[in-house]
C-alpha cells in the first residue's frame, strides 16, 4: 500500500481507494456519567472496507450509531462527503445515502424475503399512496424499477430460492444475508455493517465474507464494520480503527495494528469468540 494522499491510495491488492467520504472529527459521546466515546477522530475514504474493532464495552456500537445518527455527540463533528453534518434524524442520515445492518437481526419475520428487502428502498421510494391512487401510471413504473433493483440484489446475493420464503423460517446465516440485501436495496454510498459474522458458522463466515468483498467491489460501495473474529476483520479490512474503554489506540492497516504494542496489550493477548 502508498501512503494515503488527499486523493487516496492504492491498496496491496491492488485497489483503488478514493478520498475521505466521512471523518469522525473529536468525537466524545457521554450516557450520563459514562463516557462511551472519548475525543476520537478517524476518516473512511471512498472504496474503503474499515473495521472498528475493540474489547467488549469499548465503545464501537457507540461509534456506529454516531455515523448513522442514533445519537449525537455532545462533542466533535462529523463530515460526510465534503460538508459538516448538521444534527440529524437517522431517516434523514439514511437519505444521505448511509444504510446499516444491526447487531440483532432487524426484520419482520412475518413477511417474505423479498417484501423485506423491498422495505430498504423505502427512502428512496418517490410515490407514496396518494400519488399511486392519483397517478397510477407513474406509480406502477416506479415500482417495477424497484423491484427490478431489488431482484438485481437478490441474484447477486444468491438469494433466488428463498425470495418468497417469510424470514421467520430461515436460518440464521441466510437471515444475515437478506439484512446485508436489504441494506444493500438503499443504494447507500456508505453501509454500516454491525458485527456481520456474530453466531455464524465457519461457512456461514467464508459466505458473508465473500458477498461483503463482491458488494464493495462489484457495488462500488463503501463499508464500515465491527466485528469480534480477527482473522475475519484482518483478512477483509483496508484499515482498522482499535477502541479501547471508549479511547482510540491504534488507526492503521491490518499490518500495522498487529504490531501495535497497545493494541496486543488491550485486544489481540485476550481470547475473543
Ligand atoms: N444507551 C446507553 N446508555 C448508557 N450507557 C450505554 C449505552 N450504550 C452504551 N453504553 C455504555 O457505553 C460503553 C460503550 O458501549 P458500546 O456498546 O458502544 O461498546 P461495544 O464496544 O460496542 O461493546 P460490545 O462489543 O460488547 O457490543 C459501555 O460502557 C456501555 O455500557
Amino acid at each position: 500500500m502508498n501512503a494515503p494522499s488527499p486523493d487516496g491510495y492504492t491498496t496491496a491488492d491492488g485497489r483503488s481507494i478514493g478520498p475521505v467520504l466521512m471523518e469522525m472529527k473529536n468525537i466524545t459521546l457521554r450516557f450520563g456519567g459514562v463516557k462511551a466515546i472519548t475525543d476520537i477522530s478517524f476518516d473512511i475514504r471512498e472504496g474503503e472496507i474499515r473495521a472498528i474493532i475493540g474489547p467488549n464495552g469499548a465503545g464501537k456500537s457507540s461509534m456506529l450509531n454516531v455515523i448513522s445518527g442514533f445519537y449525537v455527540p455532545q462533542e466533535g463533528e462529523v463530515w460526510f462527503r465534503g460538508a459538516r453534518r448538521p444534527a440529524m434524524k437517522p431517516f434523514q442520515v439514511a437519505r444521505q445515502g448511509i444504510a446499516r445492518t444491526f447487531q440483532n437481526i432487524a426484520l419482520f419475520e412475518g413477511m417474505s424475503v423479498l417484501d423485506n428487502i423491498m422495505t430498504g428502498r423505502l427512502t428512496l421510494m418517490k410515490s407514496g399512496l396518494m400519488a399511486q391512487a392519483l397517478w397510477w401510471g407513474r406509480a406502477e413504473a416506479e415500482e417495477t424499477a424497484h423491484r427490478a433493483e431489488v431482484e438485481r440484489i437478490i441474484d447477486f446475493l444468491e438469494i433466488q430460492h428463498i425470495r418468497k420464503t417469510p424470514v421467520g423460517r430461515l436460518p440464521y446465516g441466510l437471515k444475515k444475508r437478506v439484512e446485508l440485501a436489504r441494506a444493500l436495496a438503499a443504494e447507500p454510498k456508505l453501509l454500516l455493517l454491525d458485527e456481520p459474522m456474530a453466531g455464524m458458522n465457519v461457512e456461514e463466515k467464508e459466505d458473508m465474507s465473500r458477498f461483503i468483498l463482491d458488494v464493495n467491489d462489484e457495488f462500488g460501495t463503501t463499508i464500515a464494520l465491527i466485528e469480534h473474529d480477527m482473522g475475519v476483520v484482518m483478512d477483509l479490512s483496508d484499515r482498522v480503527v482499535v477502541m479501547d474503554y471508549g479511547k482510540k489506540i491504534g488507526d492503521g492497516t491490518p499490518d500495522e495494528v498487529r504490531s501495535n504494542q497497545a493494541v496486543i496489550d488491550a485486544y489481540l493477548g485476550v481470547a475473543h469468540d
